[in-house]
């Protein structure tokens, strides 16, 4: 059977509409329902023998943060039947996973982006595959462009909130029918980047003499960087900083009852200023990611060791 077949098939099934009808987000979450996720996460356990407690999302330029975990394995995502595979340059498409300060997580070294063409639902894909793991808290990382002007480019932002134009006009990846095995229709996310669990970073923060920062992570579709205008618009809303990831990913693990903490290192200098020259540049992007990812490095497995001290943040 064809591909569009099958997929016309199963959205005839559950809306008995054809695909034509429907949005991509809805479409994906048909296809990729909860037995095709349980049917993923079954495949990867079966190989990896091994129960994730933490997740981690490297951003771009951050997939080094996998070299912490001492007994590293590894699984490509090109090898998982039925998975997205990573199409950007600093996003490997890897599973890492193995013990890291004697805590198992899994480091997921490359995500997937909506620009690249995957609805935000396959995006986010992963987040319900990390859920069915045993994962109960995912550190998410990102490469974002610093839009506040207190923040210079190399500092480390923990998020404590996201404001994103895209999944609030319906780029959303719980649109679709909902299975509430995976978390509930309406979604509360007033306290998405656990209020604890942020203040536990800033404790390692300071503890390792790191100039942490605390802000808003603001959401772009992309590829396109953004406009003056988009900047400004997105400032004097209350974002710091601006990227092309993350938020979606923060709800689908909230919508699924993970625990979320996330991690921006400020890249570049966002223009706010008409005649500006614009720099936004991806090498340019990834590489200091790189040059700069040691504190993240530092700050995350400092973190994990203070986690593994409590087992009540990973119930
Ligand atoms: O968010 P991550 O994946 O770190 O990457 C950021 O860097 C890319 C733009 O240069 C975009 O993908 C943006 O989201
Ligand atoms: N200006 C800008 N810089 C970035 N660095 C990483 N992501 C982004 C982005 O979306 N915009």
């Amino acid at each position: 059977m064809e591909n569009s077949d099958l997929i016309n098939q199963i959205v005839k099934k559950e809306f008995n509409l054809p695909a034509e009808l429907l949005s991509q987000d809805a479409i994906t979450n048909a296809y990729y329902n909860y037995d095709k996720i349980s049917s993923i996460a079954k495949w990867i356990e079966e190989r990896i023998h091994f129960k994730p407690r933490i997740g981690i999302i490297c951003g771009s330029g951050l997939s080094d943060i996998a070299y912490l975990i001492a007994d590293k394995q590894e699984i490509q995502y090109a090898d998982i039947p039925e998975f997205p595979r990573s199409t950007v340059h600093g996003h490997k498409g890897v599973f890492a996973y193995g013990n890291l300060n004697n805590l198992p997580v899994i480091c997921m070294q490359g995500r997937f982006h909506p620009y690249e063409g995957y609805s935000t639902a396959l995006c986010t894909l992963p987040l319900k595959v990390l859920k069915l793991l045993g994962v109960k808290l995912v550190i998410i990382t990102n490469a974002a462009g610093g839009l506040n002007p207190s923040l210079s480019v190399g500092d480390l932002m923990l998020i404590k909130d996201h404001f994103s134009l895209p999944l609030l006009s319906m780029q959303n990846p719980l649109v679709g029918h909902n299975d509430e095995r995976f978390g509930p229709r309406f979604v509360p996310v007033s306290n998405i980047y656990d209020k604890k669990l942020r203040a536990l970073m800033h404790k390692c923060g300071k503890e390792l003499n790191l100039d942490l920062k605390e802000g808003v992570y603001g959401t772009i579709s992309g590829p396109s960087y953004e406009t003056v205008t988009d900047s400004l618009f997105y400032l004097k809303n209350g974002a710091d900083c601006v990227g092309m990831s993350t938020s979606h990913e923060a709800t689908v693990a909230c919508y699924c009852g993970l625990k979320v903490v996330a991690l921006s290192i400020i890249t570049d200098k966002v223009a706010i200023e008409y005649d500006a020259e614009d720099g936004s540049d991806h090498n340019e992007i990834v590489k200091i990611a790189k040059l700069k990812a040691k504190d993240a490095e530092k700050l995350v497995s400092y973190f994990i060791t203070q986690l593994g001290m409590d087992s009540r943040w990973l119930e």
